[in-house]
């Protein structure tokens, strides 16, 4: 079985990058592999003899520039150089491949990019400091605006790497080569779309080394829970196969309960049954066959229903109101210690009271699974858990101080538990962001955990099955059709 594909922040890649050379691999060899993947990759792109230009920095992102621009010259193309700043001033390894390069060094500013048939982007990788102005500013402007695709080293020069986020101006790659893991940018949005297709090269560091220095935060794909999917043994019954129970809203508010309930079904969860206020029995009974349907006036409602232990993951929010009535239905779900999910309204009706919600979770597994604006009113307040730029931090924050896992939705939704594991998923795709989407999520979650998958995997497989789903149908995507795409996803994934 494949490993989970471990993601390093900049910071953790360059400890991985000294231990490496510690354990005996020269810091200019790294960089002599890097560079040799850049042009490899670069041959893709470049038919035979045509021209390259390589724009170097004044770091070691630079140094890979010019061992690239030395083998392709090598191997036959027609290669220019430009540097920011000069060449004096290069330190350490990238000095040296420097000195290999015996073609001639421009500065950047004439560099004829429009004549390029491909431009490599080797200005600034995983040490960008500060946002980009005056002169490398201008020097992005150009690549992107000479329409020439680009290709990038490590990561799109004015992306940070840590955070996907612009740092005043980015490149728009093709494509982008990175070494020996993908960093966060390369999944967070806007990175991931600056970034084209991301091709990551084996340059020698070993996951031993990898594992060591990062080992916290995940790329979120079949390898990281495939092991906690549930497979029915030969001799399951329903009861083994779990319970959910999905809350609805009032009369005219139906749908997005049953959206949960029915994904919660195809997922697997032996029985499904919605708990309906009294008045909107009659509109879920008309909609509902092998879902099984409950009154449910309440908190009190939801209390008795909880006195029977088979009904063990409950959802609750999605359109069941922003008010008191609500946040007492999750006070029940919590003291009932069942595998909660809690989406939307459930998040929205504690909008500056996240105080009520500190440590509550610890006790039974429970997944939050708010969009950035839930995100933002649950946690109102809280400057240190909204501020952190990075999302995969906000995510983490959120989930030491709730105790929940903490899904933080979006095109790369981040899951975090408050052990500090964090995964990133990209699989999804735009079609997704359609009414009820999520009404969906969080009932594949709560049919995972009602099948004892534990809440983190639980929430990183609902993801990863949810934007599968989505992408297998694509255009003209509605939410119905998700739940109905879940059997074919879940055939790939238990073959
Ligand atoms: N052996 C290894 O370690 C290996 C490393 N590898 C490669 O090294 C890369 C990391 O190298 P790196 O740490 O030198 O950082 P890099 O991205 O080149 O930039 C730093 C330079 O940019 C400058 N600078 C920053 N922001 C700026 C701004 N806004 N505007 C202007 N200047 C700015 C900054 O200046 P300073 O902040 O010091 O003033 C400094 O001079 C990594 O991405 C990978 O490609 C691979 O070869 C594998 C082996
Ligand atoms: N551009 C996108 N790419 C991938 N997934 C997306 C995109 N936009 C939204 N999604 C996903 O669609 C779902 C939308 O959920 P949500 O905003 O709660 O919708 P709703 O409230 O209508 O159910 C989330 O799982 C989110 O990650
Ligand atoms: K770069």
């Amino acid at each position: 079985m494949t490993a989970p594909e471990l993601v390093l922040t900049p910071s953790e890649m360059k400890q991985a990058d000294l231990e490496a050379m510690a354990r005996g691999i020269p810091g200019i060899e790294l960089m002599r592999r890097a560079g040799r993947a850049v042009a490899d990759s670069a041959e893709k792109l470049a038919s035979p003899g045509s021209r390259i230009a390589v724009v170097s920095g004044p770091g070691q992102n630079g140094g890979d520039g010019f061992v690239a621009a030395t083998i392709l010259a090598g191997r036959g193309y027609r290669v220019s150089l430009g540097l920011l700043g000069s060449l004096d001033r290069l330190t350490g390894d990238a000095a040296e491949a420097a000195r290999d390069w015996t073609g001639a060094v421009v500065p950047i500013e004439e560099l004829p990019l429009q004549e390029a048939d491909l431009i490599v982007d080797a200005l600034f990788g995983t040490g960008l400091s500060r946002d980009l102005d005056g002169a490398t500013r201008h020097a992005v402007d150009r690549m992107n605006g000479s329409g020439r695709p680009i290709l990038a080293v490590d990561l799109p020069s004015g992306i940070d790497g840590g955070t996907g986020a612009v740092r005043g101006i980015a490149v728009k790659a093709v494509r982008t080569v990175t070494f020996a893991a993908r960093k966060p940018c390369h999944l967070l949005m806007p990175g991931r779309a600056h970034a084209g297709l991301v091709e990551v090269a084996d340059i020698g560091i070993g996951r031993d080394i990898l594992a060591a220095k990062g080992g916290s935060l995940f790329g979120n794909d079949p390898a990281l829970w495939l092991a906690s999917l549930p497979r029915p043994g030969l001799s399951s019954h329903k009861y083994e196969r779990g319970h959910t129970l999905v809350a609805s809203g009032g009369a005219t508010r139906t749908g997005a309960a049953r959206l949960a309930a029915r994904a919660a079904l195809r997922i697997g969860s032996g029985l499904v049954t919605v708990a309906s206020p009294p008045e909107a029995l009659g509109v879920n009974a008309a909609h509902l066959t092998a879902i099984m349907l409950k009154g449910c006036d309440g908190p009190e409602g939801l209390h008795a229903i909880l006195q029977d232990a088979r009904f063990n993951a409950v959802v609750l929010g999605p359109a069941l109101g922003v008010h008191a009535g609500t946040r007492a239905m999750v006070a029940v779900a919590v003291q009932a210690r069942r595998n909660l999910v809690l989406d939307a309204d459930a998040l929205t009706s504690f909008e500056g009271l996240a105080s009520e919600l500190h440590g509550a979770f610890r006790h039974a597994p429970t997944v939050l699974t708010p969009h950035d604006g839930e995100f933002a009113r649950l946690f109102k307040g809280h400057p240190d858990i909204l501020d952190p730029e990075s999302k995969i931090e906000r995510a983490r924050r959120a989930a030491a101080y709730s105790g929940a896992v903490v899904l933080l939705k979006g095109a790369d939704t981040v899951i975090a538990a408050p052990d500090g594991r964090a995964a990133i998923n990209a699989n999804g795709t735009p079609y997704l962001a359609t009414a009820g989407s999520g009404d969906t999520l969080c009932g594949l979650i709560a049919g995972l955990m009602a099948q004892d998958v534990p809440a983190f995997e639980a929430a990183c497989a609902g993801a990863w099955i949810h934007g599968e789903a989505g992408a297998s149908f694509g255009p003209g995507l509605i939410s119905e059709d998700l739940a109905e795409l879940v059997p074919g996803v879940l055939r790939g994934l238990l073959r």
